[in-house]
């Protein structure tokens, strides 16, 4: 099977490290990446990512995927969701358990939604991955985003805890990425 080249359009170095590590384990695939800056819209986690995949697109001029990732807490009907990284940024993690005191649950999952545009002026395809978990004060090192507040449902690591391959199997970046794989090898190469 030949090997397909596909362009990753984001500026998190850590999404690219699990992306190009889950992707090489099921397709012969190579992932480069651009860091364009796109404005993300608000709006539901579909909008957010059709919106970013469209723009990239245009951006580049060719065929690309894009990666949106959102903390859902269910005590908040899915808030932050979509705004997480601006949660993250301004309260931390410290700031993401203060929240939720008060609050009968801290269940919460992680929704990652990768969209996938065959090139500019292409209607974006979303393929979606859940996992579900609790927001939980941060163990592990705090080298991802929120990866130290979540434990995911049936552990009792968080995702910082965990090795990456262990992350990289139960992830919603890899259920996402299992719904990509088998979209892009019906493509053509
Ligand atoms: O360029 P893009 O791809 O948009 O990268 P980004 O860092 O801006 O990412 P998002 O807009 O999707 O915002 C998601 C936020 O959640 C964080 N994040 C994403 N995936 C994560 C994961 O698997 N574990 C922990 N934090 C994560 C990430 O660092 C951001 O703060
Ligand atoms: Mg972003």
């Amino acid at each position: 099977m030949a090997t397909r080249r596909l362009t990753f359009v984001t500026g998190n170095a850590n999404k690219l490290m699990e992306t190009k590590y889950i992707l090489s384990q099921g397709i012969p695939i190579e992932i480069d990446s651009q860091d364009l800056d796109i404005p993300e819209l608000q709006g539901t986690t579909q909008e957010v990512a059709i919106a970013k995949s469209r723009r990239a697109a245009e951006l580049l001029g060719r065929a690309c995927i894009t990666e949106d990732t959102a903390l859902c807490y269910e005590a908040f009907g899915g808030l932050p969701g979509p705004y997480i990284k601006h949660f993250m940024k301004n309260i931390g993690h410290e700031g993401l358990n203060n929240l939720l005191v008060g609050f009968p649950t801290k269940d919460a999952y992680a929704l990652c939604t990768f969209a996938y545009s065959a090139g500019p002026g292409a209607e974006p395809i979303l393929f979606e991955g859940r996992t579900d978990g609790t927001i939980v004060p941060a163990r592990g090192p705090p080298t991802f985003g929120w990866d130290a507040v979540f434990q995911p449902k049936g552990f009792d690591k968080t995702y910082a805890e965990m090795t990456k391959e262990d992350k990289n199997v139960i992830s919603h970046r890899y259920r996402a990425l299992d719904k990509l794989k088998a979209y892009l090898s019906t493509l053509p190469t």
